[in-house]
């Protein structure tokens, strides 16, 4: 069979379901079963997007020349027209839960069902189908099942996998002009085995909150963040996130065409400036025995270079991934103890899964805080391969979140520090061997450098005494908080709900320097 044989759907989907990692990129299909664990970008970033159109994060992510060698995976063509992306095994866990119709009256809603009884294991609104409780709470309910009963095929419509279209609509979101439009994909069919469990979910409208157990409410809070999304955010139809991608793809060349992704490189030049003068002015207050003023502009450098390390993660200083790579290791191992593999690692996945609670390790903080309800049932992160358990330590901690957060922030670099040296020393680095084998063991010396200078010269020899030392470390820790701050506000204030599959995740623009890659376009400004 040739590349440019055209598969059917069903082979693909055959496929994948036989554990193959395929991923569309334009008009082909991609195999990249032998890539997935040398690939550079870490396997994490293919296992997403298996299953589905990859082409704008494809696009994104790699340079012209690499782009080039796609072809080598090519084993055919993908059907005719737009893809209907399916959910990732990686995902398919949690696929259940972004099943969800919205809780409004609608031909999916409690409304549509039987008064009593829901007769239905499947006719269930699927807000339950977060509900997949503790296991040691021995209510893991639900499965996945195909719709059977007759009278109940309706109701298995608004249930099924977003890779089965039907016709049958469970969406009744406003399109932007008002018309109501259906969803052409719908979520999975559910068996709800736990009668009690499925009255509680459909009567939980009508209860006051302080009467639901735990995992009500839970489930509660989690269909009001996305009846939110589902009213606040444009319609999920196909159409109008097609419309969303080439507006911003249009934004896009705009930009290109202004020529704002030029990267002036004496920009970086005078940032430099800024940053050895912060540094010389916090290595002569040593000189000069100011200890705690020494510590003070060691901090203040240490916040300002990062930005920078971010934009060479980012690959966005000269787009060469081994020269942008050696400047991020460079500011966040050798000047900042960090690792910058860590941070690509993890900072791509929340990229290409941003605000996911299962898969986002940006937001995955249990116990000390919870940015939305899905933490409150134990919590499976697919990046640490750790389940999050909701314990008493949590129960105590999160109710506090909103004081303990800025004393946190404050000392948040120490976490980075161990986050780092777990990622070089403990985990086969995620950034796959092919062309990053290089990257761990250059952070590894990196970062002893970094613990040399910082921990032996400075903390050590230099300075008097332990009480000196201690609060050395701690002033210059501490003036990192804003940009601790920063970036965890900008993320945690923003949704989290998973609206299933037929959300555009990525906005689709050729590399270029200085930019941010794909975000979830949830900004209303797009209505
Ligand atoms: C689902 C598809 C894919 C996704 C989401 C993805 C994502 C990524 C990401 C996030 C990076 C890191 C970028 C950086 O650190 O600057 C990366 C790098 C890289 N990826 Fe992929 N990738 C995919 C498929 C592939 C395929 C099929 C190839 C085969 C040629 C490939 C080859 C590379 C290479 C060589 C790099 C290093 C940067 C470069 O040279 O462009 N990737 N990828």
């Amino acid at each position: 069979m040739g590349r440019d044989h055209v598969l059917s759907r069903q082979d693909i989907e055959a496929m994948v379901a036989d554990g193959h990692a395929v991923v569309i990129f334009e008009d082909y299909v991609l195999r990249l079963n032998k890539w997935l664990h040398v690939h550079p970008g870490g396997d994490l970033a293919i296992r997403h997007m298996i299953g589905r159109d990859a082409t704008s994060e494809i696009t994104l992510y790699h340079a012209a020349h690499t782009l080039k060698t796609m072809k080598a995976f090519r084993i055919g063509r993908k059907p005719t027209g737009p893809w209907s992306n399916m959910t990732p095994p990686i995902r398919a866990t949690t696929s259940q839960e972004a099943s969800s119709t919205p809780s409004t009256p609608s031909e999916c809603s409690d409304s549509a069902l039987p008064e009593k009884g829901i007769s239905s294991n499947q006719g269930v609104n699927s807000s339950i189908a977060a509900a997949e409780l503790r296991p040691d709470h021995g209510t893991a309910l639900l499965s996945e099942k195909s719709a059977t009963a007759d009278n109940d095929s309706h109701l298995g419509a608004c249930l099924q996998t977003s890779s089965q279209p039907k016709p049958n609509s469970c969406s009744r979101r406003p399109s932007p002009s008002g018309a109501l439009l259906q969803r052409q994909q719908t979520p999975p069919v559910l068996e709800i085995d736990d009668e009690k469990a499925l009255e509680a979910a459909r009567l939980l409208p009508r209860r006051g909150r302080k009467q639901m157990s735990p995992e009500e409410y839970t489930e509660w809070a989690m269909q009001q963040h996305r009846d939110l999304d589902m009213g606040e955010y444009p319609s999920l139809d196909h159409s109008v996130q097609l419309a969303i991608t080439e507006r911003y793809l249009k934004l896009h060349e705009d930009i290109d065409a202004q020529g704002l992704y030029e990267c002036h490189y004496i920009n970086y030049a005078k940032e430099a400036v800024r940053y050895l003068t912060l540094f010389a002015v916090s290595m002569f207050a040593i000189y000069k025995g100011w200890y705690l003023t020494s510590a003070l502009f060691l901090g203040l450098f240490w916040h300002q270079i990062m930005f920078t390390a971010h934009d060479a993660g980012h690959r966005a200083i000269t787009q060469i991934f081994e020269v942008d790579t050696l400047i991020g290791m460079f500011i966040a191992d050798f000047c900042c103890g960090l690792s910058i593999g860590w941070w690509k690692s993890s900072h791509n996945v929340h990229h290409l899964i941003t605000n996911q609670p299962e898969h986002d390790p940006d937001i995955q903080n249990v116990p000390l805080f919870a940015t939305c309800p899905s933490f409150f049932k134990s919590l499976r992160s697919t990046y640490y391969d750790f389940t999050f358990v909701w314990d008493r330590a949590a129960d105590m901690l999160v109710p506090w979140q909103k004081y303990t957060y800025y004393p946190i922030m404050g000392i948040a670099r120490f976490n980075l520090y161990l986050l780092s040296w777990i990622h070089v020393l403990f985990k086969s680095s995620q950034l796959g061997g092919s062309k990053a084998w290089w990257i761990r063991p250059t952070e590894i010396v990196f970062m002893a450098c970094y613990w040399f200078l910082f921990g032996y010269a400075l903390l050590w020899r230099a300075l008097p005494d332990w009480r000196t030392r201690v609060l050395y470390v701690l002033v210059s820790h501490v003036v990192t908080m804003p940009l601790h701050v920063q970036i965890t506000l900008s993320h945690w204030g923003m949704s989290t709900s998973d609206l299933g599959e037929d959300e555009l995740l990525c906005p689709a623009p050729a590399p270029s320097p200085q930019r941010e890659p794909p975000i979830r376009p949830r900004p209303p400004s797009w209505r």
